[in-house]
């Protein structure tokens, strides 16, 4: 068989799934490596490796099996520093071995942003013990937010509202951080308006936004997202100018998920993914190309003519609420049949659930996106998740 590219995915989630699609719609072979057997993107990949990428020997013995053109990171917990030795060797990592070390902990792309680059952030101290989130508590005040410094979709992550509850906190945290740090970021909350997603590709062309994305998020975890957020001209350029300097100190090709709060017109860098951002999946709906379609054109130096908004639309998460190792799905009909715009769902085919893990999701366009919302969150309750009991 003849292919265009060989990509190497490292993380087989939701989001990968939907890569692998848009990289083998244009002729790219892709081997998709997750931890676990059955992820989703290994269900549409042509090969795929089973192991844990924090483990630096297995991840360069899968680069060096495959000898990819491209190396995808797809999720943040990745033994980056083989990543970045295998960049000095040759190999292309994406979007650069610099963008997943810094933001595979959230200290370092804050480093980046509110250091090196000088943008608006919240207030915020690390702590690697209980007396450190005591004193850092003390800096930025409560409520604060504590967060591990390596965990994505809000795991270990909480907001403390009072002193006392600051060391169940810095607990919670240390028992769901990912990889061997013990560090957390100690936040002052910010009492924002609104957030969004910047989706950012950085192309060998130029700089290229999406209309911002609108979300909510409940522990941590995004529950439903929207395209256009509606916000200033201004804020918009605000914002555009943040991301710009971010992806353009990180370097390399791809999309970013370029995360801000804002807060009147004040607009306020968050976090960022080097990779395509789960409040994005909007964009399967919203837009001529998707996120993912856009990160495979930016990682294989194809052009991106024109980005085009289709319509109001919305995205919202299928949620599991047990784990359970026998799943079934119902309710697909009436999920795709609920009036008031143009549905559609995915259901990522995870192998297992646990309580809140994202299963699928349901996408929505229409004549404005209250209305997309509603039928989104309606078409995401319709699909009903057996458990074999
Ligand atoms: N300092 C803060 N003030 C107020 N809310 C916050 C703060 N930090 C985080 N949040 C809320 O928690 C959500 C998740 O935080 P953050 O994006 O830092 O976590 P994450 O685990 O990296 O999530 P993901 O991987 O899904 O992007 C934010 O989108 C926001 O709603
Ligand atoms: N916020 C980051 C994010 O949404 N990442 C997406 O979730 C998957 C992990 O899901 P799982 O925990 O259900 O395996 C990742 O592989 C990625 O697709
Ligand atoms: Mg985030």
């Amino acid at each position: 068989m003849a292919f265009t590219a060989k990509i190497l995915l490292l993380g087989s989630g939701e989001l990968g799934r939907e890569f692998a699609i848009s990289a083998k719609r244009l002729g790219a072979q892709v081997i998709a490596c997750d931890a676990y057997a059955g992820a989703p993107a290994m269900q549409v990949a042509d090969d795929f490796e089973v192991f844990p990428m924090l483990d630096g020997a297995l991840l360069r013995a899968a680069v060096e099996k495959h000898r990819p053109d491209y190396v995808v990171p797809e999720v943040e917990a990745i033994r980056t520093e083989v990543l970045a030795e295998l960049e000095a060797e040759g190999f292309a990592i994406v979007p650069s071995a610099r963008a997943t070390m810094m933001t595979m902990n959230r200290d370092g792309i804050r480093e980046v942003a509110a250091v090196e680059l000088g943008l608006r952030t919240s207030r915020y101290r690390y702590a690697e013990s209980l007396e450190e989130v005591l004193a850092g508590a003390g800096h930025t005040g409560l409520p604060c937010v504590i967060k591990p410094v390596m965990s994505s979709s809000g795991k270990g992550q909480s907001t403390v509202r009072e002193a006392g509850a600051l060391e169940a906190a810095w607990d919670y945290a240390v028992a769901n951080m990912r990889g061997d740090r013990k560090r957390v970021i100690v936040e002052e909350f910010v009492d924002f308006d609104y957030e969004i997603t910047l989706l950012t590709i950085r192309t060998r062309a130029g700089v290229l936004f999406c209309p911002p994305i609108g979300h909510r998020q409940e522990r941590g975890d995004y529950q439903e997202s929207w395209q256009p957020a509606a916000m200033s001209a201004s804020a918009i350029a605000d914002a555009q100018d943040m991301a710009r300097k971010v992806v353009d100190d990180l370097g390399g090709y791809g999309i970013f998920g370029v995360e801000f709060f804002v807060k009147g017109e004040e607009v306020i860098f968050s976090e960022l993914s080097p990779r395509p951002h789960d409040t994005g999946m909007v964009t399967l709906i919203s837009q001529n190309l998707s996120e993912f379609d856009l990160h495979a054109r930016a990682v294989m130096g194809l052009p991106i003519p024109s980005i085009a908004l289709r319509g109001p639309s919305a995205s919202a998460v299928i949620l599991a609420d047990r784990a359970s190792e026998a799943l079934s799905y119902a309710g697909l009909a009436e999920a795709l049949a609920v009036p008031g715009g143009e549905v559609d769902v995915r259901i990522f085919g995870k192998p297992n659930s646990r309580p809140y893990r994202r299963m699928g999701v349901a996408l929505a366009l229409a004549s404005d996106t209250d209305t997309a919302r509603r039928v989104a969150a309606e078409a995401a309750g319709a699909v009903r998740i057996g458990y074999g009991d």
